[in-house]
Parts: C-alpha cells; sequence; structure tokens
C-alpha cells in the first residue's frame, strides 16, 4: 500500500469496519475501530435525540481522541501501517446534524483545539451507498436500538459528508458500493489493492 495511514468512512451500515479489519488483516496493519458499543448514550439517543445528542457527541469526541492518541504513542512512525473505520471529523459532522445551534458551536471550538494534536490519514475510502442499500444492511445485523433510523436521518448524514468532500481537497477515494462487493468478489478486492498503490492527488477521485 501506497499510504501509511487511510480512513475507510462512509454512513451509517456502509461497510467501514468489514473492509477496515480486512485491509489491516491484509497488509499487517494497525487496525483502529470506532468503539460505538461503549457509548452509553447511543442507544438512548436513537430513542430521545435532543436530550441525549450533547453527551453522545461528547463521549464519541474524547473517545476517538483517547484512541487516536494512543496510537500516536505507541506507532512506530516509520514502520506501522494504520487502518481505521472513522475520521475524527466525523464527530463534528454529525454533531452538524445532531446538536442545536449554540451546542454545535461550542461543540465545534472544542474540535478547533483537539483535531490539530491528531495525525491526520494520508487517504479516506468513502463507502457511497445508496439509502434502501443502508438499511438493509442496518436491518440485517440487527442492533435493536439502530432499527428505526428514518430515511432522512441517512441522507442528511449522506449530505454532511459530501459537503465535506466537496469544501476540503482531501485524498479521498470515492467508490459506488452498487458496482463493487469487496467482500465477496476477489477481483473486486484486488482492484482495490491495486488502486491503494496508485499515488493520487488532494481531492476526490472514482474507482472504476
Ligand atoms: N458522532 C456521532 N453522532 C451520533 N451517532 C453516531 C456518531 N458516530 C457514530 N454514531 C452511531 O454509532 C453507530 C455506529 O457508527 P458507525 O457508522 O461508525 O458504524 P457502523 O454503522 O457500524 O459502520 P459500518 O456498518 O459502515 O461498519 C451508528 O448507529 C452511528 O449512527
Amino acid at each position: 500500500m501506497h499510504y501509511k495511514f487511510i480512513t475507510i468512512e462512509g454512513n451509517i451500515g456502509a461497510g467501514k469496519t468489514t473492509l477496515a479489519s480486512r485491509l489491516a488483516k491484509h497488509y499487517g496493519a494497525k487496525l483502529i475501530l470506532e468503539e460505538f458499543a461503549d457509548n452509553p448514550f447511543l442507544a438512548k439517543f436513537y430513542a430521545r435525540p435532543q436530550q441525549y445528542a450533547f453527551p453522545l457527541e461528547l463521549f464519541f469526541m474524547a473517545e476517538r481522541y483517547k484512541q487516536l492518541k494512543e496510537m500516536l504513542q505507541t506507532k512506530d512512525l516509520f514502520a506501522d501501517k494504520i487502518v481505521s473505520d472513522y475520521l475524527f471529523i466525523k464527530s463534528l459532522l454529525f454533531a452538524k446534524i445532531t446538536l442545536s445551534e449554540d451546542e454545535y458551536s461550542l461543540y465545534n471550538k472544542l474540535f478547533d483545539i483537539i483535531n490539530p494534536q491528531l495525525l491526520q490519514p494520508d487517504l479516506m475510502v468513502f463507502l457511497n451507498a445508496p439509502i434502501p442499500k443502508l438499511q438493509e444492511n442496518i436491518k440485517r445485523r440487527d442492533r435493536s436500538y439502530e432499527q428505526n433510523i428514518p430515511d432522512a436521518y441517512l441522507s442528511s448524514v449522506h449530505d454532511v459528508y459530501m459537503q465535506y468532500i466537496r469544501q476540503h481537497p482531501m485524498r479521498t477515494l470515492m467508490v459506488d458500493t452498487t458496482k463493487v462487493d469487496f467482500m465477496h468478489n476477489p477481483d473486486d478486492f484486488e482492484r482495490l489493492l491495486d488502486a491503494l498503490e496508485r499515488e493520487y492527488t488532494p481531492g476526490v477521485h472514482y474507482f472504476e
């Protein structure tokens, strides 16, 4: 792999964790997975979004910061490759949807203090999936608190990611998940490995 640190991103249920795990195994890379199951506010948030959004977002930010900071301390900066299944900015993107304006502005201030301290990935692989496919994946994996996520929420998540990608020229490999299946089609996975050998300019590149 040409890159030292790649992150897999995408909407809820896009398949980030599965792909990140598979790539890390293939490259013998350090794997960083989001520990959402430890967030005591997640199930409460889905039941009562307005009441629990702020502690939920704070918890996510604190946990991700801790995880990424620990990774910086333990990794051999020259030898290790890293694959993660989230980008730190994700906290801020979700917060834009889940928080009120005042809360978001406070959250943004905290984010701006913390973010510069973290190592940023060299490449983001973005798994783009249509909402019916996300809903299908969410149903299949059957986490009880996620079973009533409205299409409108998934659509807002999609929109904030797209806005972020448009406005920030991060090196991004955009994958249309309706056309490829990295898990079940070995040829697709091989083509992804080839794509990860290439050097990209900052901005969006489409995985064909
Ligand atoms: N900042 C956040 N604010 C609100 N909810 C969040 C936030 N980050 C994660 N979540 C929720 O936590 C759960 C797990 O998130 P995430 O999208 O990272 O994993 P996932 O859906 O299991 O990913 P994938 O299926 O692509 O591997 C989802 O219900 C998601 O909406």
